[in-house]
Order: C-alpha cells, then structure tokens, then sequence
C-alpha cells in the first residue's frame, strides 16, 4: 500500500519539507556550473531518520523546480502519495539512485550529471588520474571508471556502488554516460559533481601540453585526510542554512 505523506506524523512531514526545499534549492547549482544542457542532471537526498528520499521529476526545467514539485519515493524508487499529480514522474534515474540508498547507508546525497570533460573521459573509460592535489584532497585518488549499463532496471545503481566500494572518491564515470556522485548529503554531492568537471577539465588541458606527473601515494592520503578533516569551516550551519 502507498505510503500517503499527509498521513506521516507532523515530524516526518517536515522533515520531508525540508529535504524538498534543499533538493529544489541545490538544483540551480547544475546550470549555475555549467555541468547541464537542458534537463540532463538530477539531484536527490535521503530524508533524513525516514526509508525516503526526494528527486526532481524527470524532464522538468531547472528554472521550474520547486519544493512543492520534488518527488518523495521509497528507497526501493516508488513514488509515495506525495501531493504531487500522479502524472508528475520521478527522474528516469530514479532507481539508481534508490540503488545507492539501499546499499551504502552512509551516503545521504546522489547527484548525476552529463558535465562535458568528465563525460568525455566517461566516453573514453579511462580513469582520471590523480595528479592535481585537489584531486587527492576531494577524491583521495584517481576518479574510477564504473561499467557500461542500461537505464531501467538496478544495473547503473549496481555499477556505481560496486565501483565506488572499491575507491575514496565520491565520482564515478559510468562507461559512455556519465559522472555520478555521493555524499553526505545533497549538497555535498553536488560540490563533488562540480570538483570531478573541473578537474576532468584541467587535466585535460594538461594532457595537451604533455604528460602530467602522478602524485605519491602516501602524499594523496595526507592530503585527501587533512581536506577532509581540516579543511573550512566547522560542522553546522552555512549562512544559507545548509549543513556543513
Ligand atoms: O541520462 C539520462 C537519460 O538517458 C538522464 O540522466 C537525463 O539526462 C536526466 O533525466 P531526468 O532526471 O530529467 O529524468
């Protein structure tokens, strides 16, 4: 039977409301980064303490993305009585991201995008090598390439949290797709989809001027430890009031 969101203790449902406004909000962060065309990326966040998470509805432009518009489904990528009109479908990449909820626990944020040079290096399945030290302090090494699979069924999903075990980084490049990425929450998936353009992008241009150096490994685990352990400002609350 459906879950019906009106019939959640007060709570949830407000738990729910905050969730739909982060994810509506941090969508305009994909056109605002250059890393969509169109409607080719999506945004989704578990809602948290609830087996929930919110994702924008496939095809809608970026400029009409409300709170009111964002999809709640179960983690198995049912949409739940949401008030949204029945017709309003959830993003066609849906079940991947409900694949990642229900099999890394920790990750509470899932972002997919087309970006140009991480496609392009998606096109190529060859791994970004980590050669920039803002790749050792976001990804903690090589950005991995995950397998070729089809929309419609569990195999992206599968592809990515098989690939993403195996390796720091929250970006993987699905083979000929595209960049997906986790984290914490939304927001933090969102900064990892905008950090895995950028440097797909520089070492690009490096490659063209010849062949850039690696860095040592026991040199990218000090770096990708102090980032993520230093780096900012403390855990609470950002001046737009989201989470660090
Ligand atoms: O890769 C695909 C479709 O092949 C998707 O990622 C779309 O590009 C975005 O779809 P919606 O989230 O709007 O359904």
């Amino acid at each position: 039977m459906s879950i019906v969101l009106q019939d959640l203790p007060i709570d949830q449902q407000q738990a729910v409301a905050h969730t739909r406004e982060r994810v509506a909000r941090l969508h305009a962060e994909l056109p605002r980064n250059g890393l969509v065309v169109w409607t080719a990326g999506n945004v989704s966040e578990r809602v948290p303490g609830l087996d929930l998470f919110v994702i924008k509805p496939s095809g809608v432009s970026y400029d009409e993305l409300a709170a009111d518009v964002m999809v709640v489904c179960t983690l198995e990528g049912t949409k739940i009585d949401d008030g949204t009109p029945q017709h309003l479908s959830p993003s066609s990449d849906t079940a991947a991201h409900a694949y990642v909820y229900r099999h890394m626990a920790h990750v509470g944020g899932v972002v997919h995008t087309h970006s140009t040079y991480a496609t392009a290096w998606a096109a190529r399945r060859e791994p970004i090598p980590c050669v920039l030290t803002m790749m050792a302090d976001e990804f903690g090494g090589d950005v991995p390439i995950g397998p070729f699979a089809l929309i419609g069924d569990d195999s992206i999903g599968r592809g990515i949290v098989d690939t993403l075990r195996e390796s720091n980084s929250p970006a993987v490049l699905m083979a000929n797709h595209g960049p997906f990425t986790i984290g914490k929450d939304a927001r933090a998936a969102v900064k990892a989809a905008v950090m895995v353009e950028e440097v797909a992008r520089t070492i690009h241009i490096s490659r063209q001027l010849g062949e850039p150096h690696p860095i040592a490994a026991a040199d990218v685990a000090s770096l990708h430890d102090r980032y993520q352990n230093a780096y900012g400002q403390p855990a609470g609350p950002t001046p737009t009031g989201e989470t660090r």
